[in-house]
């Protein structure tokens, strides 16, 4: 059983559907929230929290109802916000020991964890100041030490870098990376930098439009070396597209003539130059390189989702997908 379990969820708000019939076994230790603005992300994330109810479908986190056993999930989950909501005037350590309170701890527990999330995250020296004198970068790490201190199974980390400088970005990315290796907490991490979801994720779910347009192991990705191409071409018109598709290859075509194929075994650069020269093609550049997030969350946005959840490339084949 995955960490979140979503079947046929939908979620309507102000009389739209904002969530549509997502599905999928999120089984990732570090799984990726992608996904352009009003995709539905933070919909998904609130629902989660049992904040939303589903209209339709079901939502599971530890395989309870996040709705009708909210207050149950409640303390196996830590959440990150990605808007500040501080007790500006309390120091560091009482907001976070309130916080472990608010999440079930009694209260010298609450106190005990509260200094160590303080530590965890390198806020210990000042720990004892009140948070609205923190700099950006020190209210994002008490953010994630309220999250951490009441010790939750899921931790659900919204923008953690937002702001960030390049250091304390690094610092972040560096903490989140711990996290997932000490192995006891599972992650869900929503980001618009893709560069943040790659470095600390093995797992990514890409919404659009309140769909999943793709739900991928990354490392499984990684580990399939997919050949993967792009060229810049000149006169090349749809039917070189076909022609290639032809071959077996995955086709996306963008603006000023770049194409992105990824290469079944069999077919070589020279059999693009083939079907070019036949048709009059210019191949200006060709560059191949290993299939990235990046690719997958261009072809997600591209070809969009399909009713199964399922991404499907424009040759009408499921692609790099895990159900
Ligand atoms: N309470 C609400 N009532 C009506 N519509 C809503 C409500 N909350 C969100 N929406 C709409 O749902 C869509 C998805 O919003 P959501 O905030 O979940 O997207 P998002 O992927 O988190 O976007 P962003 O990256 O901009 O934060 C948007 O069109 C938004 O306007």
């Amino acid at each position: 059983m995955g960490t979140i379990e979503l079947d046929a969820l939908e979620v309507r708000l102000g009389g739209r559907a904002i969530l549509n019939g997502l599905s999928g076994s999120l089984r990732g230790q570090a799984i990726g929230l992608l996904g352009p603005n009003g995709a539905g992300k933070s919909t998904l994330i609130n629902t989660l929290l049992g904040f939303h109810r589903a209209t339709s479908g079901t939502a599971r986190v530890f395989g309870l109802d996040t709705y009708r056993d909210r207050a149950q999930i409640r303390g196996g989950i830590g959440y990150m916000p990605e808007n500040d909501s501080f007790i500006g005037n309390m120091s560091g350590v009482r907001f976070v020991r309130y916080m472990a309170e608010l999440a079930g701890l009694p209260s010298a527990e609450a106190l005990e964890r509260a200094h160590e999330a303080l530590f965890y995250v390198g806020l210990g020296e000042v720990r004892y100041r009140k948070v609205n004198t923190y700099s950006l970068g020190m209210k994002q790490l008490i953010k994630l030490a309220q999250a951490l201190a009441h010790g939750p199974r899921l931790l659900i980390l919204d923008e953690p870098t937002n702001g960030l400088d390049p250091i304390a970005r690094q610092r972040m990315i560096q903490l989140i990376q711990q996290i997932r290796k000490e192995g006891s907490v599972r992650l869900l991490i929503s980001s618009h930098l893709l560069r943040d979801i790659d470095e600390t994720c093995d797992e990514v779910l890409i919404l659009k439009s309140g769909r999943i347009a793709a739900l991928c192991n990354i490392e499984e990705e990684r580990r399939s070396n997919r050949s993967f191409m792009e060229l810049e071409t000149v006169g090349a018109t749809e039917s070189f597209s076909v022609s290639i598709r032809g071959l077996g290859c995955e086709v996306a075509c963008f603006p000023g003539g770049r194409i992105k194929l990824v290469l079944p075994e069999h077919v070589e650069a020279r059999d693009l130059y083939l079907i070019a020269s036949e048709q009059k093609v210019q191949i200006r550049r060709m560059h191949v390189r290993r299939d990235s997030l990046e690719d997958i969350f261009l072809r997600a946005m591209d070809y969009g989702p399909m009713d199964n959840g399922v991404m499907v490339t424009e040759g009408g084949r499921p692609a790099h997908v895990h159900p």
